[in-house]
């Protein structure tokens, strides 16, 4: 699948910006990775070099010099910086995927809005803000939609392609292209909080935690039957731990304060304990589990 995006800007160099320029640059983009941190970014290139050499391992399983060719070729089309402004304006897409903040999104936005070309599409990856509402402060609302990615970025198939209230038709059909040609199965969603993924996935580990503070199950237990009785990879209270106990509670909290009479949203005290002592799961060395620090 051709796409009109040759240049990608990935802003946030952090879980998801790198596998999000990893996968543009394997499928042949040009991508300029930026973040605050050099030490960040040196860091990022790291990871993207061994995830590289896994993809390489299975593609080129008999021809290890054609993998290394590739890890060496899609390396080579990552260029980094800590200049989100400059770094805009080479960018056919830009994609943000800073801190989940509302007003650090807004900042990076209005600035990059001055500098961008006008053909410049923006994108956010957030997992829970409104795109509407991070959009409000640039001029380019039609070339402004979601691309919310999953974690591991390399490794999960879906993209879900936002269209906000203004996303102009032209926008939404070059960011499902674009989908497409960085190898995801593209799914649309509207503006709703958490889109599709997250508006199910969310109240689903919030149950689960819910389970377990009531002494209903074992977490060993809730994780064993929806692994084996319900066909999922990890188990809820595995998937909060990866996800980070953190996040799940930034976003309960976020949607809890604007949507509060629905239920599913409501806090629970287990989690906002489990944060409290810093247990935020696997990144911390515990959470519902305990897990080796790396
Ligand atoms: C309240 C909730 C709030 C959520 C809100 C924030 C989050 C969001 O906005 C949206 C999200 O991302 S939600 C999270 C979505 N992710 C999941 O649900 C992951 C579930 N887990 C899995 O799929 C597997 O356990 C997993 C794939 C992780 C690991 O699989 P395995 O246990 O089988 O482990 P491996 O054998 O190591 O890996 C399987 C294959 O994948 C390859 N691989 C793994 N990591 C990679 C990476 N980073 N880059 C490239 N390749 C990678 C690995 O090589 C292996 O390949 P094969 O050898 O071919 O099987
Ligand atoms: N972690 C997850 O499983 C998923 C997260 N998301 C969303 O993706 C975004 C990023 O999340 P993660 O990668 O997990 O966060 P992270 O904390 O790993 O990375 C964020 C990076 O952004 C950098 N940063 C912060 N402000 C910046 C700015 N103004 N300019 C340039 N860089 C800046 C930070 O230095 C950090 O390295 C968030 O909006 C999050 O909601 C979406 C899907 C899954």
């Amino acid at each position: 699948m051709q796409s009109a995006i040759k240049n990608v800007t990935v802003i946030g160099g952090g879980l998801m910006g790198s596998g999000i320029a990893q996968v543009s640059a394997q499928a042949g983009q040009n991508v300029i990775l930026v973040d605050l941190s050099s030490d960040v970014l040196a860091k990022s290139q790291k990871s993207i070099g061994a995830n590289l050499g896994r993809v390489a391992k299975k593609v080129y399983k008999d021809k290890p010099q054609e993998g290394e060719k590739f890890v060496a070729e899609s390396m080579a089309r990552i260029k980094t910086s800590t200049d989100p402004a400059e770094a805009a304006k080479s960018a056919d897409l830009v994609v943000e995927a800073i801190v989940e903040n509302m007003n650090v999104k807004h900042k990076l936005f209005s600035q990059l809005d001055a500098v961008a070309p006008n053909h410049t599409i923006f994108a956010s990856n957030t997992s829970s803000l409104s795109i509407n509402e991070i959009c409000s402060v640039v001029k380019r609302k039609d070339r402004f939609g979601g691309l919310h990615f999953f974690n591991p970025v390399p490794v999960m198939r879906l993209l879900e392609v936002v269209r906000g209230a203004e996303t102009s038709d032209a926008t939404y059909k070059t960011m499902m292209e674009w989908g497409k040609a960085v190898g995801k199965t593209c799914i649309t969603c509207k503006d709703t909080p958490g889109f599709v993924v997250n508006r199910l996935l969310v109240p689903y580990i919030c149950e689960a935690i819910r389970l377990y503070e009531r002494g209903d199950a074992s977490a060993r237990d809730i994780d064993t039957a929806m692994k084996l009785g319900a066909g999922y990879p990890m188990g809820p209270l595995e998937l909060a731990d990866y996800v980070g106990l953190d996040t799940n509670k930034f976003i309960l909290d976020g949607w809890h304060k604007k949507y509060p009479d629905q239920p599913l949203f409501n806090p629970i005290p287990l989690l906002d304990k489990l944060v409290a002592e810093g247990k935020l799961g696997v990144k911390a060395g515990e959470g519902f589990y305990k897990y080796d620090k790396k």
